[in-house]
């Protein structure tokens, strides 16, 4: 391995000539989470109880308590989440190899076919079409789908409907082939979910979940103004809580990208 100076790194980071850019919403109290068929449990919106703000209960100091699922807000889902993933060594995020938790990124932009319909399934044609434009998918790059669904507020952005949310994702034989044969380091969407909103019909059931978590791969979901990220290049910041044995976790999602 060769000697790696930082030092210019540094320079263009405090220079502005490597931008930084937060892809994270801000976790509120009624920032929507995933809805499962009522069969299942649910994740918790988080929940902030103020503890004290510079009173009684605390002069000098301001904190909260808060509760909130490992999958609310934009968040990061380890290989335990997902039953094919539940047998694979270091795969919670106290034990997942740090070094998986920056990688560089290609961003898909399929906001037209997301705005046309909002049950938009990403297939590998897509990719391809993609890659014919930009090259090959590397090996341990990040693949983040672009639909600019950050964009719809309230309930369009969960977008509830007739047999539960109408929401974009991929298909299941692109997530094999992510996996398999790009070799990616994982899988980001904007939507509430790695997986379309309908995908709990799709073969097998969750496929993003399925496909990303049995390879010991990763996924980030809840993302927002992936418009502002290059086809290529940008390099994706994604460090979850170490939380013991935790399926995921909420996380601050940063892309570092070249000013041009
Ligand atoms: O991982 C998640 O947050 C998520 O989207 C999810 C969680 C559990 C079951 C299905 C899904 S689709
Ligand atoms: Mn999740």
């Amino acid at each position: 391995m060769a000697d790696f100076d930082l030092t210019t790194f540094a320079s263009a980071l405090a220079d502005g000539s490597v931008k930084v850019i937060d892809l994270t919403f801000t976790l509120s109290p009624d920032f929507p989470v995933i809805v499962l068929p009522p069969e299942f449990g649910q994740a918790s919106p988080l929940r902030i109880e103020q503890i004290s703000r510079y009173d009684a209960a605390g002069p000098a100091w301001y904190w909260n308590n808060i509760t909130l699922s490992e999958h609310t807000g934009t968040h990061f889902d380890a290989p335990i989440h997902w039953f094919t993933g539940k047998d694979l060594p270091n795969n919670a995020v106290d034990t997942l190899p740090v070094r998986d938790l920056i990688a560089p990124a290609c961003v898909i932009d399929c906001s037209a076919q997301a705005a046309a319909d909002p049950d938009f399934l990403l297939g590998i044609a897509d990719v391809e079409a993609w890659e014919e434009r930009h090259g090959r998918i590397p090996e341990r790059n990040w693949v983040l789908l672009r639909t600019d669904w950050s964009k719809r507020q309230g309930r369009d952005y969960a977008n509830l409907g007739e047999g539960g949310p109408h929401t974009p994702g991929p298909d299941s034989a692109v997530m094999r082939w992510l996996v398999e044969e790009r070799g990616i380091i994982g899988f980001g969407t904007e939507t509430i979910g790695t997986d379309a909103g309908q995908a709990a019909h799709l073969d097998p059931p969750y496929p993003a979940h399925h496909f990303l978590h049995g390879g010991g791969r990763y996924g980030l979901q809840c993302l927002r103004d992936l418009d502002l990220l290059p086809p290529t290049g940008a390099i994706i910041i994604a460090t979850p809580l170490k939380i013991v044995n935790g399926s995921g976790s909420p996380v601050r999602v940063l892309a570092l990208v070249g000013a041009n």
